[in-house]
């Protein structure tokens, strides 16, 4: 090795100019030639190495961190006693009831969504793939409380299309309640990587199984407010432009979005796309503000207030969940059919697209007022400008279209939608003694 490393020295980096007639090896071309061989050969074996530990080492994918690698572990299905679940939680038990398919089903919305259908009678089926985007033991909490009403959550995630096909085949689901997602605007410039796995991808992944599904099912899924990015003009109307995102989120709901147009136009799966607006209330998301502000008020930590430009006031249309879900399955409920078959359209299908907002935003310090009234606990308020890392300054939903299709009625202002959060969260976590993720 030190002689190879000698002779490696001697080599000049760049052949060019490499002098032939002042080279001490001149008179030993041989010796040198046979050097030569053995460096090259020896360089290849080097490289190949290396191919072979950046092709097989995981820290070789440029989005290590990403959570959602985690959500691509194997999970254990299939076998008769599964099907058997699977069958008996999608069983319809009402007449003209529906079997839907609740992707993300452990998730805010998901569960409780899942718990309405199943109240009316309707087949209800649970997948999620429990990634630990926040913490999972809430997940497994909402699991649990939807086990009891006899909702049965597979575990897998949507880029699994063995399984995704395998459901298809145990179940003729008419529905598909798309709300698994990575959800959240900030995290995208931590982890870009998962909202392409879990957003496009995966719901492309979903769409081609649904494409071939026999019958098609018809598809209801979540699409986000903030794809109106950085629009001024207010109330936010379908209408409207939503070629401005101001996050990788708000993309990758857009794109989704586009990708429901192309499958209903070339397969006919019908679809419908729900244009939430930050959704609150029990059970919800422990990375949304309103739960984080309630967890560190509690702890006496100071929270950060964000307000935009020359003091501008950042808002949200803060939508209450109950009213969420009376949207989703007036929005299951009014969904035609879906016209392809064997991967083939027949005919032309349904596309939506709905805002499902409050019409009503309140300020982010209001919002915090209204915490610290309720929790009779003073906020230690941190006021800080905006950060560009994906916020918009405000929301606001006209909901026009969804009152006139879906009947649509929001009916929960902020000050009762928090209370009710409030009554949850205090008693989930037990005064403060578990954790909030
Ligand atoms: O409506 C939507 O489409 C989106 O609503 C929420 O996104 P966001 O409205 O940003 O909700 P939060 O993250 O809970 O933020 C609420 C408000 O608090 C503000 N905020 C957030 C964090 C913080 O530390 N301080 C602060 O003032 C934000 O700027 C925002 O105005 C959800 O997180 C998204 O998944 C969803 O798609």
């Amino acid at each position: 090795m030190s002689k190879q490393m000698s002779h490696l020295d001697n080599i000049p980096s760049t052949p060019g100019k490499f002098k032939m007639d002042k080279s001490p090896y001149i008179h030993n071309r041989l010796r040198w030639h046979s050097s030569l061989a053995k460096l090259t050969f020896w360089s290849f074996m080097f490289l190949g190495l290396i191919l072979i530990f950046f092709f097989r080492s995981p820290s070789s994918n440029p989005l290590p961190q990403d959570p959602s690698r985690r959500s691509l572990r194997t999970y254990n299905w299939g076998g008769p006693a599964w099907e058997k679940r699977v069958r008996s939680s999608a069983r319809i038990r009402s007449r003209n009831g529906i079997s839907v398919l609740v992707t993300g089903a452990a998730g805010f919305v998901g569960t409780h969504v899942s718990a309405a259908l199943k109240r009316r009678g309707d087949g209800v089926l649970g997948l999620d793939n429990f990634n630990d985007y926040y913490d999972p033991s809430l997940k497994r909490a909402r699991q649990a409380l939807l086990e009891r009403s006899g909702v049965f959550i597979v575990e897998g995630d949507i880029n699994d299309s063995a399984l995704l096909r395998k459901l298809f085949e145990v179940v003729a689901f008419t529905h598909v309640m798309h709300l698994a997602a990575q959800a959240g605007v900030r995290y995208a410039m931590e982890n870009p990587g998962s909202y392409v796995h879990s957003n496009i991808a995966g719901f492309v992944n979903l769409l081609e199984v649904c494409k071939f599904a026999n019958p098609q099912p018809a598809i209801v899924w979540a699409s986000s407010s903030s794809v109106y990015g950085l629009n001024t003009k207010v109330p936010f109307s379908e209408r409207d432009r939503t070629d401005q995102p101001a996050s990788l989120y708000a993309a990758t709901k857009k794109a989704g979005e586009e990708i429901a147009h192309t499958y209903n136009h070339i397969y006919g799966l019908s679809l419908t796309g729900l244009r939430f607006f930050t959704v609150y209330g029990p059970w919800g998301r422990p990375d949304m503000a309103y739960f984080f502000f309630t967890r560190d008020i509690l702890k006496g930590k100071s929270i950060s207030i964000f307000e935009a430009a020359n003091h501008g006031t950042v808002a949200r249309d803060f939508t209450y969940i109950d009213d969420i879900v009376k949207g989703c399955l007036a929005a299951l409920d009014t969904a035609e059919k879906s016209t392809g078959s064997g991967g083939k359209k027949k005919g032309p299908a349904q596309l939506r697209v709905f805002n499902l907002g409050n019409t009503s935003p309140v300020p982010v310090s209001d919002l915090v007022s209204i915490l610290e009234r309720l929790l009779k606990v003073n906020a230690k308020r941190n006021i800080m400008k905006l950060p560009r890392n994906g916020d918009v300054q405000f929301t606001h939903a006209n909901i026009s279209l969804a009152q006139r299709e879906l009947g649509y009625k929001p009916s929960t202002d902020l000050q009762t939608g928090l209370k009710k959060f409030v009554r949850w969260y205090l008693s989930y976590y037990s005064g403060g003694k578990k954790a909030a993720g």
